[in-house]
């Protein structure tokens, strides 16, 4: 369960920069992770151990969607594009008249793919198929940055599983089988800007990401200085979880919180238009950049206490059948007020 938390609290990494952090040391932190993941859920990471700024990860991310639609479209998944081959890494577009969901999104996963699964039979999304990139012109050292920005955030990823294994009362590598051709993604997504409507529904909250929890096991967020994210406490209050410079928002997913046996919480959340945070100067509208650690297609997720297990490519499939970009047809995918990657709240 959520508590009625105000703000959300913040983890000095500082420590995992150390070559040689002592036990004690780590043992706070894993302390610390836990009680935030029992608590909130949701917290701000700070001097974590990554090579990017949040300016160069907000370029990147600029570099991207600045391209023209037809560059983009030709990396879009075949749901947009029929032509494309592409059925799971790629570009997916805004939606028309999805205002509480308006975002553009990229999506790439390692740059090695992971092994893929044997199917008796074919199957339509191909979870371990290869990236798909914009020309070196169009997008400059945009592949190498990105696939850069993965590897650090995967090998934070599992740092931060260690640590919570430990918190769980298990040996650090405990989660080491969700590293095996894991299939994280890495989103580059922007919400383009929006006006708002003066009069009485300008009092009305204005979404561009609708309430849901993430479905996976960890998140890590960059959001720009923009803001509008928002997390629900267990009061029902949207608590804003304004931007905190060169900080990564981590929170978990309902699988994590399955694999803790309930002692984690994956916390609801939501983005807000025009939150009176700061507008970027390129008039951009709102980037954020999360980052979806997920273990591999074969990879057998249970919980610590042990009892009923899922197949993770298995789980996975089933949850994108409520991923917007994902219905079988345009008129449908239009239709469905979703975001990707996470369950729409019922
Ligand atoms: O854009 C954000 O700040 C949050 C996005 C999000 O929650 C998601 O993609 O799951
Ligand atoms: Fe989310």
């Amino acid at each position: 369960m959520t508590t009625s938390f105000s703000s959300l609290p913040v983890v000095d990494l500082s420590i995992l920069s150390s070559p040689q952090p002592s036990e004690q040391d780590l043992q706070a932190l894993s302390t610390q992770l836990y009680d935030v993941f029992a608590t909130t859920g949701f917290a701000y990471l700070i001097n974590a151990p990554l090579s990017f700024d949040h300016e160069d990860v907000f370029e990147l991310a600029g570099d991207f969607f600045s391209m023209n639609e037809a560059q983009k479209l030709q990396l879009a998944k075949k749901t947009f594009v029929k032509s494309n081959k592409n059925t799971y890494r790629g570009y997916f577009p805004t939606q028309p008249g999805q205002q509480d969901n308006l975002k553009e999104g990229f999506e790439v996963g390692p740059a090695q793919a992971p092994r893929r699964r044997s199917f008796g039979r074919p199957q339509k999304f191909d979870l371990t198929e290869p990236n798909v990139w914009p020309d070196e012109e169009e997008f400059t050292d945009g592949r190498c940055r990105l696939e850069q920005l993965h590897a650090e955030l995967q090998s934070l990823s599992s740092t931060l599983l260690s640590l919570l294994a430990v918190s769980l009362g298990k040996q650090p590598e405990f989660f080491s089988s969700y590293l095996e051709d894991s299939l994280s993604t890495l989103r580059l997504l922007h919400y383009p800007p929006q006006t708002s409507t003066p009069g009485p529904a300008s009092e009305e909250v204005k979404l561009c990401c609708t309430p849901h929890t993430d479905s996976g096991i960890l998140t890590l967020l960059h959001q720009d200085p923009t803001g509008g994210l928002e997390v629900l406490n267990a009061s029902g209050e949207w608590v804003a979880a304004t931007y905190v410079p060169n900080s990564i928002v981590v929170n978990i997913g309902d699988l994590l919180a399955r694999v803790s046996g309930g002692r984690f919480v994956a916390t609801m959340h939501r983005v807000r238009t025009s939150s009176g945070g700061a507008s970027r100067a390129d008039g951009m509208g709102r980037c954020s950049v999360p980052f979806f650690f997920e273990p591999g297609e074969s990879c057998i997720v249970r919980s610590v206490d042990g009892g009923e297990s899922v197949v993770y490519g298995e789980y996975v499939r089933k949850k994108m059948g409520t991923w917007v970009e994902y219905q079988d047809e345009p008129e449908i995918a239009i239709s469905v007020a979703g975001a990707s990657r996470i369950a729409v709240a019922a």
